[in-house]
């Protein structure tokens, strides 16, 4: 390959000029007039200009107010222009246009219509759910085999899968996992020991992150992944990967959102086979060594046995390994990051907010009195924790937005907006949350907006962190009790301060569609003597 750009400055008006800058030296020069050259050049420009003007007229000409968009990322940034995050940004948008009943901005090139009015929310979840079944999230799997799991599943396989997977989560279940999970918390405590020995900081989103491993683990494969006493685990490894944004996964991403024809072309080459590989090595081999010796839990991995067993159970799906992994890959991913997440905020207000801590804590002992091993009735006693743990989840809700896709054409109630089949639609927890119509001085940690008559008193659809209607969090109920029991265990015998690593006031990482901390949640950890 030549290069010929040597040729560009002697240029003069209606000289030829070698219009391809790159040339192989078995091609012959392609010329051009310099005006053609200059005309091809500004119809280009004309023709992208045009596309992108028309593609961002969408909200526009149906008369749908909205934040104005950018050129190629519209009005989500994303990890590749980590400006603003996700949640400030639906703040930002909320805050302007919390008056209309909905807005309109644009992913990348696509519209998504983003529904304000608390009546029309409760539609889209509940009373319309048959529309808005599908999450709009759309799923390479030849790429990411993991990705077709529950949480990204179009519509037709979900409705099939979700009834055989919710089981697993029932009180009843949740009861006999229990003891499961007061098990792991023994580590813990072993490990808040050593921690507040060495007196040295404790990023208490990455301890959190490890008690949270072992018990989906232990509760959902039946496997000791041992992340808190081995530093080393390849558990936590892996986990760490998951949650990484590394350069690769930033383009990755990136490419998904903004050039989906492209990502199907190169996202092979780009996507780390890891994770993959390990999933599905450790899934299969559980499955077998669970059949070879004849052992039952009735855990996911259980499930998805049976479902391997009496595939005649849902027709119309081929279960392939990877489509079975999958599932439990999603328990495992959002298992661990969502609640390590919710603990690690809920010991950051505490470390600031000491009068709230020293009452979790006179509950939790007043509960647990007896110490030794915690049961499933003490954690529905810690009524005051509970509430910390809900005003946690408003304050950071993990998913700031929520996501359906429209299944069909479909009109809003007492409104002329008629969006067309397959837009996407978008829920502003984060807008809602700290809205201070709806939460005085949102900015504030207050757990009595959760008493009985607080809560009742607030349209349901006001508190979204687990979503809504038939595709909320089906994990909701053991995200409750694993976080319950994590923090109890920790604040029973422990207390937690903020520090010079503490970063104040809260910035999240703009790389990240979650609400996570952007350096960790550093805070000190002392043992409290019993009174
Ligand atoms: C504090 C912890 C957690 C939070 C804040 C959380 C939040 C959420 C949210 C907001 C959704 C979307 C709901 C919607 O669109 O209406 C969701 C879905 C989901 N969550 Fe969770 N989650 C948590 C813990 C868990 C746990 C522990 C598991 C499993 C062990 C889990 C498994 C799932 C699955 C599989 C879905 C997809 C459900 C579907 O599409 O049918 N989550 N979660």
């Amino acid at each position: 390959m030549q290069t010929v750009l040597k040729y560009i400055p002697k240029i003069k008006k209606r000289q030829v000029l070698p219009a391809i800058i790159f040339v192989d030296s078995n091609l012959a020069y392609c010329t051009m007039d310099y005006y053609q050259f200059l005309f091809a050049i500004g119809a280009i420009f004309l023709a992208v200009y045009y596309y992108y003007t028309s593609v961002y007229n969408f909200w526009k000409n149906r008369g749908i107010p909205g934040p104005k968009p950018s050129m190629l990322t519209g009005n989500i940034m994303g990890p590749l222009t980590p400006k603003t995050c996700l949640a400030t940004a639906v703040k930002k948008w909320y805050d302007d246009l919390k008056n209309e009943p909905f807005f309109g901005i644009y992913e990348g090139q696509t519209p998504v219509l983003v529904v304000n009015d608390l009546e029309l929310v409760r539609d889209v979840f509940i009373r319309d759910f048959s529309v808005f079944m599908d999450r709009g999230t759309r799923i390479f799997e030849k790429i990411e085999p993991l990705t077709q799991h529950l949480a990204f599943l179009e519509p037709e396989k979900w409705k099939l899968l979700r009834p055989k997977l919710s089981p697993v989560f029932t009180s009843g279940k949740m009861k006999e996992m229990f003891p499961l999970i007061a098990e792991c918390a023994g580590n813990l405590e072993n490990l808040l020991d050593k921690v507040a020995n060495s007196e040295q900081p404790v990023n208490c989103h990455e301890m959190a992150a490890k008690f949270m491993i072992d018990v989906i683990g232990s509760c959902a494969f039946g496997i000791n992944m041992n992340a808190i006493a081995d530093e080393d685990s390849k558990f936590r490894k892996m986990a760490k990967k998951l949650i990484d944004h590394s350069f690769r996964q930033i383009v990755c991403e990136s490419c998904k959102r903004y050039a989906p024809s492209l990502f199907k072309v190169i996202g092979g080459y780009l996507q780390p086979k890891e994770i993959d590989d390990f999933f599905i090595g450790l899934v299969r081999d559980t499955m077998n060594y669970r059949e070879e010796n004849n052992v039952f839990r009735p855990d996911v991995i259980h499930m998805l046995m049976e479902l391997k067993k009496h595939p005649e159970k849902i027709e119309n799906i081929e279960l392939t390994d990877s489509l079975l992994t999958a599932q439990a890959f999603v328990f495992f991913m959002a298992g661990f990051h969502t609640s390590s997440l919710a603990m690690g905020h809920a010991l950051y207000e505490l470390a600031q907010h000491q009068d709230v801590q020293d009452k979790v804590r006179q509950e939790v002992r007043n509960v647990h009195k007896s110490g030794g091993t915690l049961n499933y009735g003490d954690i529905k006693e810690m009524k005051y924790l509970e509430k910390v743990f809900n005003e946690t989840l408003r304050k950071y809700p993990v998913t700031p937005r929520l996501r359906r896709g429209a299944m069909e054409d479909y009109t809003f109630k007492g409104t002329k907006l008629t969006i067309p089949k397959g837009t996407k639609v978008y829920i502003p927890v984060y807008g809602f949350h700290y809205d201070s119509d709806i939460y005085p001085e949102p900015e504030k940690f207050d757990p009595e907006r959760f008493n009985e008559e607080a809560v009742a008193a607030r349209h349901p659809m006001s508190y979204l962190p687990f979503g809504s209607g038939p595709r909320n969090c089906i994990g909701a109920r053991f995200a409750h009790y694993q976080s319950m029991v994590g923090l109890s265990t920790i604040l029973r015998n422990h207390k937690v301060d903020v520090c010079e690593k503490t970063m104040i006031p809260y910035e999240p990482d703009p790389r990240s569609d979650f609400l996570i901390p952007k350096r960790g949640i550093h805070l000190k950890l002392s043992k409290v003597a019993n009174s």
